[in-house]
């Protein structure tokens, strides 16, 4: 039937044709819409970011919720000084509003120099509410390198603490008179006002009004407490730069993003589960890589921020029995302080006081030394490139149960990424090929994702060299055990090669700091014209025991194999930065000018 119809009539014809046309029209433009829409994923995938369910992620948005929520609740304790969330969030706009008042424009460098007091901690927020970039100045520094630091990063305004204002003189001298002139920048000066510092020693809040500097609470009140901030227009937008400790190199500029601060920021508070109002001592400076994103974690749990001017084990211990501190962080060399001070001093552990530390490698010892003494040690790792802590010795239930030294051996290893870290790896350092989890190969340890830098400021050339292969490098040197864990075995540059074995400084120390006579140790290569380089131990003594070069050398016989035991040893105070680490740099060149070393080559075998 329907054959004959369509042979009889030419209609018909016609309409089958336009029908196959419209159809294959149809199923051709059906290919195309769900060839498109696979190629972007679906419309599960398509719809668009709008107004409603998309802005940039930033760490600010915790301290207006904090104000909102738990805002009678402490923020900020400092001496007599209390702020609550509602006060913090209220001087923090007025910063923001008055450094707008004052001619600064977004993308403008802020930067501080001041110890742990209440203005460092307000500038974490109140200079990016302002779409300005804060860089948190080490006061350890000498002028020479903190009026680099200010040319370099082209500050606009500076907010010191008066025991400070003394060096930045120095450093604004040194800028003039290198520069010809310089436009200064806004000069803020904050008074100490707790009797904490020698007012007539440092007269440097009377010479910063001097040179035209306001003070810092006249600054604030400048400001609107209402200003009405907004966050960045991009998540990419940097909150902060931070210079490098200069450990190995010169130090380098690095640049932080909103983004990343948010995603470090909570990072830190689930790894190490932080609970709400927790009562934070600030005793890793704010200097140091924002204190690894405490500064804006803390107000995510609205905490109380306890600050500490100057960090001693009577000022930690005290601040533990009079504000019920929770949780620190600190350089090893912090805890190394603790365990070494008086016993009449230590405070009694009515609650458990959770540490974490990274900065440097804390040997075994020191951690089981923490333990036995009430504290709960996490220990984490990572860089200023890496907002801080960017890996975390994971703890195990199992590991519970084992002795303290094994329980301090697993916990003296780098362990696994952070939970906002997207890529952690240990690879060789010219194939980039991972190592084998063996637990011995030696390979750099490289990390990837949202936790990792935006770059170094004015130094494409460091940044392009830090990322390639698509992986940021710290320059740190490490194995892969066979439960995934990393351990640091030495930064590239302080590998010992003797003999072409390669030996791990912080192996040697490790045993080193098993002494009973030995407060601090360093290890650090010395030439020798039979092996290449042997170890040379720089030693501080506790003065408990006497100890001599030979006590020395023969301790370590007893523990590691004869070609990494070390073939001298000096004894005396360690040179460190700012964050404690000691500059082994410094030390290998204590070791260089010993001279070469090669007494008796073949003894040590
Ligand atoms: N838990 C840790 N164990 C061993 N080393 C650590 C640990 N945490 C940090 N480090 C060391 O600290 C380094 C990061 O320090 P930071 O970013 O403060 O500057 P720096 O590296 O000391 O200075 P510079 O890069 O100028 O030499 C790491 O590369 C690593 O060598």
């Amino acid at each position: 039937m329907v054959g004959r119809s369509i042979r009889g009539c030419p209609c018909s014809v016609w309409k089958t044709f336009l029908l196959c046309a419209v159809i294959l029209v149809w199923s051709v433009s059906g290919s195309v819409l769900v060839l498109s829409k696979r190629s972007r994923g679906g419309e599960a995938m398509s719809l668009p970011k709008v107004a409603a369910n998309y802005t940039p992620l930033t760490p600010l948005g915790f301290l207006e919720r904090s104000a909102f929520v738990y805002g009678s609740r402490t923020s900020v304790i400092y001496g007599d000084v209390r702020y609550t969330w509602a006060q913090t969030y209220e001087r923090c706009r007025r910063m923001a509003s008055a450094l707008v008042k004052r001619g600064l424009s977004r993308g403008d460098i802020v930067s501080v120099v001041a110890p742990n007091v209440p203005c460092i901690y307000e500038a974490h927020f109140g200079v990016p509410m302002a779409g300005m970039v804060l860089n948190a100045i080490n006061i350890r520094l000498d002028a020479r390198m903190t009026a680099f630091f200010l040319e370099h990063s082209k500050t606009k305004a500076l907010i010191v603490d008066e025991e400070f204002f003394p060096l930045i003189d120095e450093a604004l001298g040194i800028l003039s008179s290198k520069l010809g002139s310089i436009e200064m920048p806004l000069l803020v000066v904050a008074e100490e006002g707790q009797g904490g510092i020698d007012r007539q020693k440092h007269g440097g809040f009377a010479a910063a009004l001097a040179r035209g500097a306001i003070e810092y609470e006249s600054f604030l009140s400048e400001g609107d407490p209402a200003f009405v901030w907004a966050p960045p227009a991009d998540e990419w937008d940097s909150i902060a730069l931070g210079y490098t400790s200069g450990t190995t190199s010169s130090p380098k500029g690095v640049l932080l993003s909103h983004r990343g601060a948010y995603v470090a920021a909570l990072s830190n508070l689930l790894v190490w589960e932080v609970p709400i109002g927790a009562v934070y001592l600030w005793t890793l400076p704010l200097f140091h890589c924002n204190g690894w994103c405490y500064s804006w974690g803390i107000a995510a749990h609205a905490g109380t921020n306890v600050c500490l001017r100057h960090v001693t084990a009577t000022g930690i211990y005290n601040a533990i029995r009079k504000y019920g501190v929770t949780h620190f962080c600190g350089a090893p060399v912090v805890l190394n302080m603790l365990i070494n001070s008086p016993v009449s001093e230590r405070a009694p552990m009515s609650h458990t006081i959770h540490v974490m530390t990274a900065g440097a490698a804390p040997p075994a010892i020191v951690l089981s030394k923490m333990e036995e003494q009430g504290f709960r040690v996490t220990h984490t790792y990572g860089l200023t490139e890496t907002f801080g802590p960017s890996t975390i010795c994971a703890w195990k239930p199992e590991w519970d149960s084992l002795p303290v030294a094994d329980r301090a051996r697993l916990n003296s290893r780098q362990g696994v990424r952070y939970v906002g870290l997207e890529g952690l790896d240990v690879v060789d350092l010219k194939s980039m090929v991972p190592v084998p989890a063996d637990g011995a190969t030696l390979g750099e340890v490289v990390m990837r994702g949202n936790m990792v830098m935006k770059g170094y400021l004015n130094n494409p050339k460091a940044t392009e060299e830090s990322f390639q292969g698509g992986w940021y490098h710290s320059g740190d040197i490490a194995v892969k055990h066979p439960d995934g864990y990393i351990e640091i075995k030495d930064r590239a540059k302080d590998i010992i090669i003797s003999g072409g074995e390669n030996i791990s400084s912080l192996e040697v120390e490790s045993i080193l700091y098993r002494h009973p006579g030995i407060l601090e140790a360093s290890v650090v290569a010395r030439p020798d014209e039979q092996w290449g380089e042997t170890p040379c131990a720089f030693i501080t003594p506790n003065g408990k025991v006497p100890i001599t070069e030979a006590d020395v050398i023969q301790f370590c016989r007893k523990e590691l194999p004869h070609y990494m035991v070390p073939r001298s040893v000096v004894f005396g105070p360690l040179p460190k930065t700012a964050t404690g680490k000691i500059q082994k740099h410094v030390l290998r060149t204590k070791a260089k000018a010993l001279g070469n070393l090669n007494k008796n080559p073949r003894s040590r075998m």
